[in-house]
């Protein structure tokens, strides 16, 4: 045998007895897995990939593999995170469980929004999921994120994209690199107003207060005032409610009529968004991968690797089988300089053959790939 031929049967042997073990972990997942539905328990385990990473790394006679064992590892429990969900939506299918749009009895839910009373978030969480009694809030996207990891909350509602700015990347990167599911998506239509305590003059504002997003929208009416100063703060409503402690006829905030009422302030100036057809779409966030036959949308993450074609080779799955993609984005990776992550949303169902022949393609070609959620499409407004 020569040298060669001797390598490749360690590899083979090394691999044989991977399988073995790859199918006896599968089958501890599978058995804690009917463990957590016997007891109600979440899939989910906060850390718990950090934890086995680190763990393991200790292991390593020769660390300078630990990027490389990080990899195998998160991959790993990926896969067995969706053998359980695939478990889960067997089980519930079985008991005539429809989940997803959740809108009866909601108030069993534990449901939260990122601002304060009257921001744009809560004005979505209120049209997707109906009159929500006990929402929590949350001052920034990512203790919203953090709250449903921990299981404080069940539901988590935060914008994704508007119409005329674009995505809201930190959203985007925070859905997977916190690892949970898009159950759902509502659209609504969003008005920005000038708002103040009764009796401000345009002619004495000095300062302005709103979410980043709210400036972004006004930025043409705002190129007319440039000597006020834009001081970005949490969610408009969080900026409302600023200004009317604040109560100082020179402080503004930009926010909906809706955040002006609840503050008890006036409108200043009415509708300043730069395009009249101003919507942002929200995405409703929890740590499960819930689907039914009524969802029609699928959003997935993969990485790219730096080769002539790959870009081609990956989306070709799409067109070969005739799969329409509504959206495309793509982020620079957490690790890796100028290495990017495509997010890809399309119109679809994970239960369908043609959905799973492209994702088991696409999935098998990169380093990196994560299904981000299957759920019903929002008409856009
Ligand atoms: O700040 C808010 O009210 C939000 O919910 C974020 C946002 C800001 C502007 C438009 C849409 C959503």
């Amino acid at each position: 045998m020569s040298d060669l031929d001797q390598y490749r049967a360690k590899i083979e042997e090394i691999d044989r007895q991977l399988t073995k073990l790859f199918e006896e972990r599968l089958n501890v997942v599978n058995d804690i897995c009917q463990y957590k539905i016997d007891h109600g328990l979440s899939i989910e385990q906060q850390n718990h990939e950090e934890e086995v990473v680190k763990k393991n790394i200790q292991h390593l006679s020769n660390k300078g593999y630990a990027d490389e064992l990080t990899r195998f590892f998160l991959n790993t429990m990926e896969i067995s995170k969706q053998v359980q969900h695939k478990k889960v939506r067997e089980n519930n299918a079985k008991n005539k469980l429809s989940h997803n749009t959740v809108t009866n009895n909601v108030n069993h839910l534990k449901i939260g929004y990122y601002g304060v009373q009257g921001s744009f978030s809560e004005e979505a969480m209120l049209q997707y999921f109906g009159d929500v009694k006990d929402a929590k809030n949350y001052e920034e996207f990512e203790d919203v994120f953090d709250a449903i990891k921990s299981g404080e909350i069940d539901y988590g509602v935060v914008p994704i994209e508007n119409s005329s700015t674009g995505t809201i990347s930190q959203v985007l990167d925070l859905v997977n690199r916190k690892g949970l599911y898009i159950n759902g998506e509502t659209v609504l239509k969003i008005n920005q107003h000038l708002i103040g305590v009764e009796g401000t003059k345009i002619e004495d504002i000095n300062e302005v207060y709103s979410h980043p997003q709210g400036f972004e929208q006004t930025s043409e009416f705002l190129r007319n005032y440039r000597h006020w100063t834009l001081t970005p703060f949490h969610s408009t409503a969080d900026s409302v409610k600023l200004v009317a402690e604040l109560n100082d006829q020179t402080k503004v905030a930009i926010a909906s009529e809706r955040a002006a009422k609840i503050y008890n302030l006036e409108i200043i100036k009415e509708n300043i968004n730069n395009k009249t057809g101003n919507s942002t779409r929200f995405f409703i966030i929890s740590r499960n991968l819930i689907a039914n036959e009524t969802c029609n949308k699928v959003s997935v993450v993969f990485s790219m690797e730096h080769k002539a074609g790959t870009l081609y080779h990956l989306l070709r799955h799409f067109a070969e089988n005739d799969i329409n993609m509504v959206k495309i984005e793509s982020r620079p990776q957490e690790y890796g300089l100028w290495k990017y992550l495509l997010y890809v949303d399309f119109q679809g169902n994970i239960e369908e053959a043609r959905v799973n022949r492209a994702l088991g393609l696409i999935s098998q070609s990169c380093e990196y790939y994560r299904l981000l959620g299957c759920y019903k499409q929002c008409e856009l407004l």
